[in-house]
């Protein structure tokens, strides 16, 4: 299995228009998405978009922050919620070229996947892996859409 880029990361908060106003007014993002709901993984989402950085001598590549809220009581992200009231970093994303094939190569280690594959919020497969197994980080794989399938280092 080949890492690909970091997609985003995943940060639980309270209330999404509350952290939408506070990375734009006190961080000066300006690039924020909509939110929306995607009730088959519990939760409202919106994105945060830092900015790619062009030198002569390098290219740093932004990333993307996703605000996550739960939808309810039943949300994964409930119990975290619980236990930090303020919200907190909650997850790193991760893109492989092939789902599929990482799924079978992290159950080859023995790594705990919390449910099924399913379609996340940038229309690609995606699946999670128990932070206990994990260095502590709950991790999710994505697919890279196939528009930008080709990474450079
Ligand atoms: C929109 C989509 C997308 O990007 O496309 C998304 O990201 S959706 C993002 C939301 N969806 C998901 O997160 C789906 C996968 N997540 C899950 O299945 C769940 O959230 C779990 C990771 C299993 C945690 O569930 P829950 O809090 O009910 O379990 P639990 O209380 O038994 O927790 C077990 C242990 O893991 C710890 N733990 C829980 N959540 C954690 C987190 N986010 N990071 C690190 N550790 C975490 C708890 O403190 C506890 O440790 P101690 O035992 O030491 O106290
Ligand atoms: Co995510």
């Amino acid at each position: 299995m080949k890492l690909g880029r970091l997609n985003h990361i995943g940060i639980a908060v309270p209330d999404i228009d509350a952290a939408i106003a506070h990375y734009r007014d006190v961080l000066g993002a300006t690039d924020i998405t909509e939110p929306f709901d995607l009730p088959e993984q519990g939760v409202r989402v919106c994105f945060v978009n830092t900015p790619t950085q062009s030198g002569p001598n390098s290219e740093l590549h932004g990333t993307q922050l996703e605000l996550l809220a739960p939808l309810d009581e039943n949300s994964p992200v409930h119990g975290f919620m619980q236990k930090n009231p303020a919200g907190g970093q909650h997850h790193l994303c991760f893109e492989v070229e092939d789902i599929a094939e990482a799924r079978t190569y992290f159950e080859s280690l023995g790594k705990r996947i919390l449910g099924p594959t399913r379609i996340g919020a940038h229309g690609t497969p995606i699946f999670f892996l128990h932070p206990k197994d994990m260095l502590g980080q709950l991790t999710e794989i994505m697919e890279t859409p196939k528009e930008d399938a080709h990474w450079s280092n």
